[in-house]
């Protein structure tokens, strides 16, 4: 790799403050160190030439090191989304799924595709290809699951690296010989335990501080482990401290079936609790249909939760409340879960958010009489604003893989991790200002407040508004 530049943007950076409050810097200007660290940030720069002769002489740095990138007018810098929660084999089955619903999906279309990858052709085609589209959707930090085949998945590992995503890459463990399929299982738990020992020490091998791509265990969930493979993993968590990515409650045959395979335990989060999985570093999708003791197993073993919308939508799930996890003090972040859902993109994913929150909303019964304005009220409650679905895409999605303290925002100290984000500037007899053409079709005629346009770019916003992403300080995507 060839060593990295320093860089001085300068303009409009956008940020979640909290989770209810973005936080917009005007004419600002944040310098990265050659190491991608945001080193210095500065707002209101009354004169851009001086700010920079200024800084460049405080940072001791020369003109001629530094790339210097200026928001337009229209154009603002956004952290990279973090997508807790996404297939990278089942790329090439993105909106293929029909009328199915997640066991027949699995079977149907899923682990043939899955199987299949262990062509490492076929796999390098179809990994390059999902890490450079979901970069290009401003993605700069992906939770991927991949398949059972260690090559392959080591193969994702060395593309994550070489295309510059910060990854967690986990190889899909599923040694159950009830569930999973004859042609795609382990043949037990000691071959599910080599096979992953044999990707950490791959990925430790070409990133040996975990600095970009670290392994995650990734029993793929309950029905698909033997309880040997799953108290395994987790000794394996233990020694190692990596983190655990499952599945939990998606849908329910899924959850007939962990009653039925697992009678020791309680609930479907019991079983990973009784196995030791439920840890702090431990994220869960989806959790549709958790209950509210398991939600409060959850909480307390300050485990997380990967909301996936989209596919929860796709494959008839069911709509996951994350107000109410919220209210019982879990993390979620957001999830592609693609292609369980059909986008790649954690835009998609937050607009998504925002609206199956409203359908939790309709779903509220508003009963006549003394206790009607409380449900109205919590009707109200449970959407989630613009504000709060940007948060689950960045610092939400942050916490939820341990990175808060390194990436989701801008602050010093925090890694460069970030999209410059355009919106077509509408010219005054309702064309587009020529630069602004192919910018996708969210439309801005300049009357509009900040809030107003980051809302437009979520609700109508894609990869064409898209235009540079960064990650740790390094450009690994840029549009024209
Ligand atoms: N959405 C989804 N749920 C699962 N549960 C087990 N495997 C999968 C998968 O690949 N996708
Ligand atoms: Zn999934």
């Amino acid at each position: 790799m060839s060593p990295q530049r320093k860089l001085l943007l300068l303009g409009t950076f956008v940020h979640s403050r909290t989770q209810q409050h973005l936080e917009f810097l005007h004419n600002a200007a944040v310098a990265v160190d050659e190491q991608g660290k945001i080193v210095s940030i500065e707002r209101d720069v009354a004169d851009v030439s001086e700010a920079k002769e200024r800084l460049f002489k405080q940072l001791g740095w020369s003109e001629a090191e530094v790339d210097v990138t200026e928001a337009a007018e229209g154009q603002f810098f956004f952290p990279g989304f973090v997508d807790t929660h996404i297939h990278a084999p089942q790329y090439a089955n993105a909106g293929i799924f029909g009328k199915s619903s997640l066991l027949d999906w699995l079977e149907t279309y899923t682990f043939p595709l899955e199987a299949s990858l262990s062509d490492l052709p076929k796999a390098r085609r179809v990994y390059s290809r999902c890490v450079r589209r979901t970069l290009s959707h401003g993605t700069t930090t992906a939770t991927y699951y991949a398949t059972l085949d260690v090559a392959a998945t080591n193969l994702l590992a060395d593309l994550c690296l070489s295309l510059g995503q910060r990854a967690f890459v986990g190889r899909a463990c599923m040694d159950d010989p009830e569930i999973n399929p004859e042609y795609y299982r382990d043949a037990d738990a000691d071959e599910t335990l080599r096979a992953t020992r044999q990707t950490v020490d791959h990925v430790r091998g070409i990133d040996p501080g975990f600095d970009l791509v670290s392994p995650i265990l990734t029993p793929r969930f309950a029905p698909s482990c033997t309880r040997e493979a799953m108290a395994g993993l987790a000794q394996l968590h233990r020694e190692t401290g990596l983190p655990i990515q499952t599945h939990i409650s998606e849908n329910l045959g899924e959850m007939q079936l962990v009653r039925r395979m697992f009678p020791e335990a309680d609930s479907y989060a019991a079983v990973y609790d009784k196995y030791g999985l439920l840890t702090p570093k431990t994220v869960l999708a989806h959790a549709v249909h958790i209950s509210d003791a398991e939600a409060s197993l959850i909480a307390a073993k300050g485990s997380k939760i990967s909301h996936c919308p989209c596919s929860n939508t796709c494959l008839t799930s069911g709509p996951a409340r994350v107000r109410w996890m919220w209210d019982k003090g879990i993390d979620v972040g957001l999830g592609t879960d693609m292609s369980g859902g059909y986008s790649p993109s954690i835009l998609e994913a937050a607009r998504q958010a925002a609206l199956v929150s409203r359908h939790v909303a309709m779903g509220i019964h508003v009963p006549q009489g003394d206790d009607a304005a409380a449900a109205e009220r919590e009707k109200e409650r449970v959407k989630l604003t613009v504000e709060e679905v940007l948060y689950l895409a960045t610092r939400g999605g942050a916490r939820c893989v341990g990175l808060q303290d390194k990436i989701g925002g801008f602050e010093i100290g925090m890694e460069w991790d970030a999209q410059l984000v355009s919106l077509s500037q509408v010219s005054d007899d309702g064309g587009l200002e020529e630069q602004d053409d192919n910018d996708g079709f969210v439309d801005v005629f300049g009357w509009e407040s900040w809030d107003d346009r980051i809302a437009k770019w979520l609700y109508n916003g894609d990869d064409r508004n898209t235009k540079r992403v960064w990650v740790k300080g390094r450009l690994v995507h840029r549009r024209n």
